[in-house]
Order: C-alpha cells, then structure tokens, then sequence
C-alpha cells in the first residue's frame, strides 16, 4: 500500500490584478500563447508527485477556468472555488475547500507561470521531513529599510536576505492550525500578512520553515513589464539533454529539403544522415535531385506517403539567405520564402498524418531581413505546432544549426530523442 501522503496543490488565482491594470483578471491574459493560469495548472498537472489541484479563482470568472480546465484535460483538477477578498482570504477557503484528511498542500501563486518541475519535487521531498516548506531565492539588490522620511535607516545584511517565492507548502494540519489562529485574532485583518510562510511564522513560531532553492525564472507577474518579461522567458531555449543515441536504433528517420549533395544544405543533410545511420535508424533523404521540393506541397506529400510512417521528419536547413533585401532579386525572395517558411508549412502539413515522433525544422546561419523575417516565422510555427500537436503526441522544435554539420546533427539527434517540445535550440550554444 501507498503510505505517502496526498499532495494537494493549490493555485491561488483570486486576484483582480490591479497593478497590471487590464480589464480582467492578469491571470486569463495570453503569454507564449497560453494564458498565464493554464501555464501554472499545466506545470501541477504534468508533475508526478501532484494528486489533485484545487483552484481559487476571482469571483466571476470561476467558469473561464472551467472551460480551461476541460479543454486542456487537466484531469487533476478536482475543484474550481470563488477566491476571496484577499490572498490570505484566498487561502483560507481553499483549506475550507480541502477535507479532513491530512495531506500536503503546495499554495501557488497562479501567477507565477513559469515554475520549474524540480521545485515540485524538492518541495514534496522536503515535506517528508518538515511541516513547512518555501521557496526563496537570493536578493541581488542590497535591501534596504527606508525611513518615513524617505531616507536610508538601516542596510540589510543582504548574505541573509532571501526573496520569498511560491509554492509555500505546508502539512494541512499545520496551515489550517496557523489560519485558525490568524483569523480568531483581531489585530490580524489590521496587519495582514503578505504570504502563507508568514502567517505561520506569526501564529506557530515553533514550527520551523525550511528552504528549498527556488529560481530566478520563477516570477510573479505583477506589473505591465512583468508580461513581456515571461514571454521572453518562456522563449529561452531548454537545454537540450545528451541523451542515449541508441535509442535510433530502428526508428525510421524523413530527412528532407536537402539542396545540391555539395551545397550547405547537402552537408548538413549527409552529416546528419550518416549519424543518424551509425545509430542504426532507418533514413530515408528525399533530395531535391530526387523530385522532393520543399516549395511544392504534393511533392512532399507524395514523396512521404512513399515511405509511409516516420518516427521523426527533419527539415535540413538549406543555405541562409544575406544582403540587403532592397538588392535581393525577385527570384531571390521567392527562393528564400520557399525552402524557408513555406518549405517549413508544407513539410509539417505533409508529415503530420505519418509522424510518430517529432518534427524538426532546422534554419541555416544568415542574416538580414529575408533570413530573420524567415528565421522568425519557423520559431513561431514551432510553439504553435508544439501546442497544436501536443494532444496527439507529437513534438516539435526548430534548430538554429550554426555553421558546423557535425555539430547541428549530433544537437539534432539529441532533440529527436529527448522530451523536448515547442523549443527553438541555438546549436551554436547548446550544442557546442
Ligand atoms: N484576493 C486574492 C488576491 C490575490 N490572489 C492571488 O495571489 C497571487 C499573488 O497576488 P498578486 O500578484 O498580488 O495578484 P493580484 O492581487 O491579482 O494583483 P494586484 O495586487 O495588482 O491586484 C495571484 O496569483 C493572485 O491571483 C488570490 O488568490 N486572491
Ligand atoms: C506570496 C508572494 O508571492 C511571495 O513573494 C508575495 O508575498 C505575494 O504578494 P502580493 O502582493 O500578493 O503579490
């Protein structure tokens, strides 16, 4: 039998966002075409050692979670509660909302989008030891207590200072005892606290907090900026993990799009073939020599329906485009959009009703407008795809792959082989 306690998380998401200033609540607006809610409940829904999740939404707005909560599959979800006035209010009905029997309960600023699933872990495993837990990181700003009359009074011993994060966890038993207290004292709504850690220091001083490191991507979006912030942060590349490259071992690999066998594409395209085959995949390279143009859609999609199903497709990166646009020949254009965005919209199309695995769109080394325009448009038709295609199973990623063949094919099969989805990779950084 299971003897590991159930861990609860909750996300608090009863605020009104008046800093950011919209006219709903922060946590329903879009970032890296998500909403910021759906990105905390899919971290909670996808981590392991989560059995439930119970939502504290703004009064009003209880049922934009619910249809969130259906179309996503968010199978964890066992609740969906009005918030409350304030955030302590808001966790005081969540422990309403939760039953008698003791758990551990992970209180999560909803807000906070971009948690990473090692703090889950590191919390729950700390739980096993404490009854309370938070998440804090180091100031790098020296702090300092201002005076009523704005000037310096003291400076803090900033090797001390922590920045308080979320999920705050507790022991349910031990939340609910720090609430009980809070709420039966009157001094508390006159000086309430700004975190779960904090009503608990106050009422249960003896019952010590532990720390688990938390992360500098972990932010609240709080303020207007705080938006562009997340997007950015969302778009930072994952590291991509060396995985077991025998894993190829059978998988049947599409390359395509490869140009002339001496052109830059052509070597991009050998180097990862031969790879690929010293690992024992099956690759099948449909040339352009051979008919196979990534600018003509039935020529793809014939040509992959000759091969029938593939575990990865690859888009290898033809030669970039430079130079002024303002100089660049109409055929010039045309060629760049073609094997570039185009190339990249037909061959997902095409491969989509035989892939098993993944795609990967590899882009070339270039610059200027007709190799950045380019560059831009695959990297969005990647998160896209990756969120389109992440019910059906099906990942993918875009590979910058910098100037070295060897260097984009061994980065290129890392990818295939790993859990990577929606990520845009710069193999000049990761790969090298
Ligand atoms: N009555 C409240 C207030 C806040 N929160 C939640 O607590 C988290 C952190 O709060 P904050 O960033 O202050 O959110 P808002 O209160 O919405 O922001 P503002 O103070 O600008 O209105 C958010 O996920 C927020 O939705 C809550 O559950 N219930
Ligand atoms: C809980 C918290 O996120 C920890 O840093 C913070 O205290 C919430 O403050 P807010 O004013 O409710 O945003």
């Amino acid at each position: 039998m299971d003897s590991r306690l159930r861990s609860v998380g909750v996300l608090l998401a009863g605020g009104v966002g008046q800093r950011v200033g919209r006219d709903t609540p922060k946590q329903l607006i879009e970032v890296a075409g998500r909403t910021i809610i759906e990105h905390s409940l899919a971290v909670f829904e996808a981590a392991p050692e989560i059995d439930e999740i119970v939502v504290l939404m703004t009064p009003g707005y209880a049922d934009r979670v619910r249809e969130i909560v259906a179309r996503g599959g968010y199978r964890k979800v066992s609740k969906v509660v009005d918030g409350g006035s304030s955030r302590t209010e808001s966790t005081w009905r969540a422990l309403a909302a939760l039953g008698a029997e003791e758990c551990n309960v992970l209180l999560h600023d909803a807000v906070r989008p971009l948690l990473e699933p090692r703090i889950i872990t590191e919390c729950v495993r700390a739980l096993e030891i404490h009854e309370a837990v938070n998440v804090a990181i180091p100031s790098s700003d020296t702090v300092l207590v201002a005076t009523p009359e704005e000037s310096i009074g003291e400076v803090l011993d900033r090797s001390r200072l922590r920045r308080s994060q979320t999920p705050q966890c507790f022991r349910l038993s031990v939340i609910r005892e720090a609430y009980e207290r809070a709420m039966a004292d009157p001094g508390f709504a006159g000086l309430p606290a700004t975190d779960d850690c904090g009503v608990v220091l106050r009422y249960l001083p003896e019952v010590p907090i532990h720390l688990v490191q938390g992360s500098e991507r972990n932010i609240k979006v709080t303020h207007p900026a705080d938006l562009h912030i997340a997007e950015l942060l969302f778009r930072l590349p994952a590291p991509v993990p060396p995985g077991d490259r025998a894993a190829l071992a059978g998988q049947v690999i599409v390359l395509l799009g490869e140009a002339e066998p001496a052109g830059e594409a052509g070597r991009h395209g050998s180097e990862l073939a031969r790879e690929a085959a010293r690992h024992g995949a099956v690759v099948h390279v449909l040339t352009r020599a051979g008919g196979v143009r990534v600018e003509d859609f039935g020529s793809v999609a014939k040509a992959l329906d000759d091969v029938g199903g593939a575990d990865h497709v690859v888009l290898v990166a033809g030669g970039g485009h430079a130079g002024d646009l303002a100089r660049a020949s109409g055929e010039t254009v045309a060629d760049a959009v073609g094997t570039g965005h185009l190339g990249a919209l037909n061959v997902a199309r095409a491969a989509r009703p035989h892939l098993r695995g993944s795609l990967l769109l590899q882009v070339p080394p270039g610059s200027g407008a007709l190799h950045e325009s380019g560059a831009a448009a695959v990297a969005g038709l990647t998160r896209a795809l990756a969120r389109e295609w992440a019910s059906g199973g099906i990942r993918v990623n875009c590979l910058n792959t910098g100037a070295s063949p060897v260097v984009a094919a061994q980065t290129s099969l890392d990818i295939l082989i790993s859990d990577l989805s929606g990520q845009v990779i710069d193999a000049r950084v990761d790969g090298t």
